[in-house]
Order: C-alpha cells, then sequence, then structure tokens
C-alpha cells in the first residue's frame, strides 16, 4: 500500500485507487450523524447556487451547510451535528454546501473509490478499507485532510494512516487531543460566538461504531454520498 497525505480542499489529487476526504470540523460529522439518523444519501454541492437550483427542482430534498461556519439563508440546516440531531432524517435527501469538506470530495472524485469521514467514522472506514480494498502492496490511497492548514483533519488523516498501516503509534486520545487544540475548533469555545456550539466538538471528537462508510459514487452522472454497509461494498463500485 502506498499512502499519500495531502492537505486543502482546491487542487485535485494525483489519481489513486482510493481517495480518503477527512472534514472533522464539521461537514462530515454532520454527513455521519445525518446517515446515522436516517439519512438515504447526500448530494455535495459545488455552489450555493446549485444546491438552491437542485432544491428547487426537488423540494423534498434538504438544505444544509454554510458559509464562514454560519447558516446559508435559505437552508434549512447549518453545519452543526448538534443541531441535526433536532431532525427527523429518515429516507431524506440531503443537499451539503461546505468550505472545505465539500470543495475538497467534489475535487478527489478521480479514484476509484471516494470515501469521506470525519473522525467519528475513521476507524470504521480504516477497518472497511484493510478487509475490503486494501489488495496488495501497490493500492494506492491519498488521505486528504480538507483544511488547508488547520490540524483537526491532518491529526485525523494520520489517525486513518496509523490505522490502516496497523502501526499503532497514533492514539485515538492524542487524535482528539490536536483536534480539539486546532484552529478550526477555537470558535466553538468563544462565548462571545454564541452560534458555534461546544456540543458540535464534542461530537466532532467522538468515535461512534457504525457499519458502513461514506463513499461518493456517480449516480445519473452526479457524484452522491451514500451509505455503504462492510457487506454490500462490491454491489456499490463505482
Ligand atoms: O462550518 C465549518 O465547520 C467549516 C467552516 S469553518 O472553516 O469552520 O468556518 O466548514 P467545513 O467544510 O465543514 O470545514
Ligand atoms: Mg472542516
Amino acid at each position: 500500500m502506498k499512502i499519500r497525505m495531502l492537505q486543502g480542499h482546491n487542487q485535485p489529487p494525483e489519481a489513486a485507487h482510493i481517495n480518503v476526504v477527512i472534514d472533522v470540523i464539521r461537514a462530515f460529522t454532520v454527513a455521519h450523524h445525518a446517515f446515522l439518523r436516517g439519512a438515504q444519501g447526500i448530494i455535495p454541492a459545488a455552489t450555493v447556487d446549485e444546491a438552491l437550483e437542485l432544491k428547487r427542482l426537488n423540494p423534498n430534498f434538504i438544505l444544509a451547510g454554510e458559509i464562514k461556519g454560519l447558516l446559508i439563508p435559505g437552508f434549512e440546516l447549518d453545519n452543526s451535528p448538534a443541531r441535526l440531531q433536532e431532525f427527523d432524517l429518515q429516507g431524506k435527501l440531503l443537499i451539503q454546501k461546505t468550505t472545505n469538506g465539500v470543495t475538497a470530495a467534489l475535487n478527489a472524485l478521480n479514484a476509484e473509490h471516494v470515501l469521506v469521514t470525519g473522525f467519528s467514522n475513521a476507524r470504521t472506514t480504516a477497518e472497511i478499507i484493510k478487509d475490503r480494498w486494501l489488495r496488495d502492496e501497490e493500492t494506492t490511497i491519498n488521505i486528504i485532510a480538507s483544511h488547508p492548514s488547520g490540524d483537526d483533519d491532518l491529526a485525523c488523516a494520520e489517525y486513518i494512516a496509523d490505522l490502516l498501516q496497523r502501526s499503532d503509534c497514533v492514539t485515538p486520545e492524542a487524535t482528539i487531543q490536536r483536534i480539539r487544540a486546532s484552529e478550526a475548533a477555537k470558535k466553538f469555545y468563544d462565548n462571545g460566538q454564541p452560534e458555534f456550539l461546544e456540543e458540535d466538538l464534542s461530537l466532532c471528537t467522538q468515535e461512534v461504531p457504525s457499519d458502513f462508510v461514506m463513499k461518493v459514487n456517480i449516480r445519473n452522472g452526479m457524484p452522491l454520498i451514500e451509505k455503504v454497509k462492510a457487506g454490500s461494498i462490491h454491489a456499490h463500485v463505482r
């Protein structure tokens, strides 16, 4: 296995068998919790206009995301995993537009398998990659920390790389510490910015055991993030 560690959301990575796109604070923590709450799929949108147009055509879809961390006018959900807990998402399709995670995922579609995750599903994602897709030492994996400079996604990327390599050097505790100390985490401790909930940070640093990865598949020519269970991955390959 050859692992490349990358950081940022704007550059398409060099081609690989597997791209793993990380956004801990908060896009793919939101995505994981949306699936845990029954969401059927998530359409990543490159722009607010594209997201609003999709909503116009599909009024049942739910708009989620942020600009500068805040609710986008006309959207139902912001980018808070805590506020998401109040919504019934059973069978729903979400449209997600965020600064780092969603942009990075849309720029990383050039692999056989494209996965997204935050810390909450990092271990499961690594385990399923190991079980299903690590064919031989020639398998190439890009692990993309979507925040261009912050340490939250990089810490999670290193945690996943460690799990894939079975090196046992990076603990979940050390990873959580780095996420909590990252630049992106600061606003969640700031009493002057009450719109950023400290509970979000708790959810972003909590591993939630689940039996699925979040995989970006192309459906009708469009990317769709789907919940793919460990045993059913071969039925969902792109
Ligand atoms: O809302 C978020 O958590 C971030 C925006 S910011 O960098 O924290 O302002 O977006 P994301 O794409 O989830 O990193
Ligand atoms: Mg982020």
